[in-house]
């Protein structure tokens, strides 16, 4: 049974702003991505764009050649957006303006009506819609009661777990959560903190369909680009002392 890799190019945009430029693209990035098997470029246009900003879903929403995976706030700003780009998928998430990343999943169960509200905005303009959510069977009962047909579980608190103890229970509570999720009719992709080192045992869950990657991956590309980066520009330096 095969599992889909949905690449996060936020961080390419992190670079771009913080040097205010033009470059890296995430558009560039993406179709790089792309080109090397990624099944769905995902982006999270924050509320405070500090990543990807608003050019950046509209020309991807153009370009892309598999599929767009929006995340975002449900705020009604937000819910215009993807109302006019209409990208394949939106993934609902919580968000604050102070946090590094990710804390946690939504509340759906504590917002159930304005996050049902949300959903059925977003199917309605044929947008498949998932919520990001802990590894939790009440916010599994409450995604099904909105309408929503995906999840995606947060593997943060995995990710960060402290020791193997605490991280073994974090992958009993993702297994658990995906087998009852997928039993309940939907479908369960999951992401958030993955990287090379704790990968396997969340890709061998045979109920998840996709998993959502960005910051390792971003993270391997500039350490693994680094070595051709320096030759080029030193050769650029040399030519010119050449004259060439
Ligand atoms: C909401 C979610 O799934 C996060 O993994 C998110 O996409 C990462 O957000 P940042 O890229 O802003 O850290
Ligand atoms: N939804 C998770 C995601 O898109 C990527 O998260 P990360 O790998 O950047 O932590």
């Amino acid at each position: 049974m095969s599992i889909l890799l949905g690449v996060n190019i936020d961080h390419i945009a992190t670079l771009r702003q913080a040097r205010g430029t033009d470059y890296p693209d995430p558009v560039h990035a993406a179709a790089v991505a792309e080109h090397a098997g990624a099944d769905g470029i995902t982006i999270h246009l924050r509320e405070d764009r500090r990543h990807i900003i608003d050019r950046d879903v509209e020309v991807l929403a153009k370009t892309l050649k598999t599929r767009m995976n929006l995340e975002m706030a449900v705020t009604e700003e937000m819910l215009a957006i993807a109302e006019r780009i209409r990208p394949e998928y939106v993934c609902l998430v919580p968000e604050k303006r102070e946090e590094l990343t990710t804390e946690g999943g939504l509340d759906v169960v504590g917002q159930q009506a304005k996050i049902s509200e949300a959903v059925t905005r977003l199917r309605q303009a044929g947008i498949k819609v998932s919520l990001f959510i802990d590894a939790d069977p009440r916010q599994i009962d409450a995604t099904v009661a909105t309408g929503a047909p995906y999840i995606e579980i947060h593997t943060g608190h995995y990710a960060d777990a402290e020791d193997e103890i605490s991280r073994d229970k974090e992958l009993v509570r993702i297994r658990e959560a995906a087998s009852y999720a997928h039993e309940r009719g939907l479908v369960v992709n999951a992401g958030h903190g993955l990287h090379y080192h704790n990968v396997k045992p969340i890709a061998a869950i045979p109920e998840l369909y996709e998993l959502n990657i960005g910051h390792a991956i971003i993270a391997r590309a500039a350490i693994d680009g680094l070595d051709l980066a320096v030759r080029d520009m030193k050769q650029l330096m040399l030519d010119a002392r050449q004259g060439r």
